[in-house]
């Protein structure tokens, strides 16, 4: 069948702005020089063992879950998850969740640190003429998708709230994602609103949601704007981080063409 790959990763990086300061990966490239040094003490091998003296090119990273293209599992939104449940861990989310029709929504044009409501999940269903059916796999795209990599993507786009979370979930929809850093709007922006009128329910809101329901979202998803849509397929299978509250993964989009 002939069909086309998009991938929806960004690569792990610590070359470009891709978290807020501190918190972004570091990577420690190990190089066949260096790996010929780590095979020769560990091994104790004699001269002219490898070939051509190089050893094992190897990266050590320092890394968060959080880190790059990633699944967030609801342990990461809170201790439990409907209304009660010990929330499931990455390790956890059935692989069934991970592979099914996508759907794209796109939010390119709502302001940086909108909250998303569910009456505009409808209406952009609606234009892209899709009906929402168990299993779909929800792919928000924000600004900040073309933003990736620069010193504002972090605090760039809109984000789903609660509202446009459970409209989601109510519908059967346990995978989605985002290309922004955060599914909820910019953090940043959610604080400062939420200090200026003292309603803290509103941050992270969006996330907080899996605590009444059960859903998975992928953050800093690639290519994005690349998707029809719908009339496509997602897989998306995280790492299994052993009581994680988040697995790094490779999401891609299949078309047949
Ligand atoms: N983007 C995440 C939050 C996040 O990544 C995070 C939150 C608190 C402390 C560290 C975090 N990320 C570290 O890489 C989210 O809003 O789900």
């Amino acid at each position: 069948m002939p069909r086309k790959i998009i991938d929806l990763a960004v690569s792990l990086t610590d070359k470009v702005q891709s978290d807020p300061p501190g918190l972004g990966p570091q990577i420690t490239y190990v190089d066949h020089t260096a790996g010929a040094k780590e095979f020769s003490s560990m091994f104790d091998l004699p001269e002219g063992a490898l070939r051509d003296n190089a050893g094992a090119a190897v990266e050590r990273c320092e890394i968060t879950t959080h880190n790059g293209t990633h699944m967030d599992a609801p342990w990461h939104y809170h201790p439990t998850m409907n209304g009660g449940e010990r929330a499931i861990t990455i390790d956890e989310i059935p692989l069934e969740w991970c592979f099914g029709p996508g759907v794209k929504l796109d939010f390119r044009d709502r302001p940086n640190g909108h909250t998303i409501s569910a009456a505009e999940v409808e209406a952009e269903l609606q234009r892209i003429g899709h009906s929402l059916q168990p299993g779909d796999i929800v792919l928000v795209n924000t600004a900040a998708g073309a933003r990736y990599g620069q010193p504002d993507y972090v605090g760039t786009g809109c984000g789903m709230g609660r509202e446009a979370t459970l409209y989601l979930t109510e519908r059967g929809v346990r995978v989605c994602g985002t290309d922004g850093w955060s599914w909820d709007p910019p953090l940043m922006t959610q604080a400062a609103r939420a200090r200026e009128t003292g309603d803290w329910s509103i941050f992270w809101e969006g996330h907080k949601a899996g605590a009444d329901s059960v859903y998975c979202h992928m953050e800093k998803l690639a290519n994005l704007d690349q998707l029809p849509g719908s009339g496509f397929e997602v897989i998306a299978l995280p790492v299994k981080v052993a009581n994680g509250s988040a697995g790094w993964c490779r999401p891609v989009a299949i078309l047949s063409t």
